[in-house]
């Protein structure tokens, strides 16, 4: 578990994270969400050690994070530029990294390499920015810490890239202790990825919940009707939005399922579905409720 408290940041005058509380179960993805300037990537560098917060303390397993290397070895951090040695290599970074980190694997590295089909002889600027975003990540995979901090890692990857990269993670975390961080200012990259979302605003944390906890009691269902039955749903149904399109009502209703759906029942619909829910549809009704609306939050 990473339990971040009371961290606070300031650049001149300007406050980039204020009285951040937050916590990061272990063994989970944890999307760290918000809009450019929000404090994501001062939050990740803070907690990889590259920036000194003004105040606050952050602890991992109950040890308080210093400097101490031993601490340092537990932490990943895949920065949203990438920095390496000028004329490095995949290759030549590996010495590096089994420096820097004793349970590397070699292998695994340069076998993962070769299954994203990067050469690992060739020049690291000769790399696209997907390309070397691709490197840096399986070398924090293959590092084997325990955490891995991603900053905009699906940023500059294409759909086919963006999703092997997904399952690479996911596996990941069926094999071996693993809490991968991302920093992210893009609701839909993190959709079916995240068990917990962290939305970051101003520097604050807005609300940080599991996913399914979110996801209870909120259902979407598609119906179409003979008749116009808006007026009597409004009154029937807690709906948290609706769209009607010809005779097709798409709906998020707030309540119990199986009396949500002897009440659509009860309407005799020429048909019903329950469809699942997205990432937006699962922040509307929590963003509401604290006063903002998702879409200025996220893009
Ligand atoms: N080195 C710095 N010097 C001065 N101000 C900084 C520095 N780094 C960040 N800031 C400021 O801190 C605030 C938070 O920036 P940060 O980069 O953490 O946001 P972010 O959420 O990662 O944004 P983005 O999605 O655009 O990367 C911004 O107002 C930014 O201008």
């Amino acid at each position: 578990m990473i339990h971040i408290s009371h961290l606070t940041k300031t650049f001149c005058s300007a406050s980039a994270l204020s009285n951040v509380n937050l916590e990061i179960p272990d063994n989970a993805i944890f999307g760290l969400l918000g809009t450019n300037g929000a404090g994501k990537s001062t939050l990740l560098r803070i907690l990889a050690g590259i920036l000194n917060a003004d105040s606050g303390e952050i602890f991992i397993d109950g040890e308080k994070l210093t400097d101490t290397s031993k601490v340092r070895q537990m932490i990943f951090y895949l920065s949203n530029d990438q920095y390496y040695f000028p004329g490095a290599t995949p290759q030549t970074m590996l010495f590096f990294y089994e420096k820097m980190y004793p349970g590397f694997d070699r292998e695994r590295f340069l076998k993962l390499l070769s299954d994203f089909q990067l050469d690992s002889t060739k020049k690291l600027h000769t790399f696209s920015k997907g390309m070397k975003k691709q490197v840096f990540l399986i070398a924090g995979i293959c590092c084997n810490a325990p955490i891995l901090l991603c900053d905009e890692v699906f940023d500059g990857l294409d759909p086919v890239v963006r999703q092997s990269v997904k399952n690479l993670l996911q596996n990941e975390l069926r094999c071996r202790p693993f809490t991968p961080v991302i920093a992210s200012h893009n609701l839909s990259e993190l959709e079916g990825l995240c068990h917990h979302i962290g939305i970051l605003h101003r520097g604050g944390i807005l609300l940080s919940r599991e996913i399914t906890a979110l996801e209870y009691g909120v259902h979407k269902f598609q119906c179409v009707f003979s008749s116009d039955e808006r007026e009597f749903l409004f009154h029937a149904l807690t709906i948290l939005r609706y769209e009607q399109r010809g005779f097709l009502t798409t709906m998020l209703v707030r309540g119990d399922f199986s009396e949500i759906q002897t009440i659509l029942a009860s309407r005799s619909p020429v048909c019903y579905e329950s469809l699942p829910l997205s990432l937006e549809e699962i922040f509307i009704y929590e963003t509401e409720r604290i006063g903002y609306d998702i879409k200025e939050l996220v893009y």
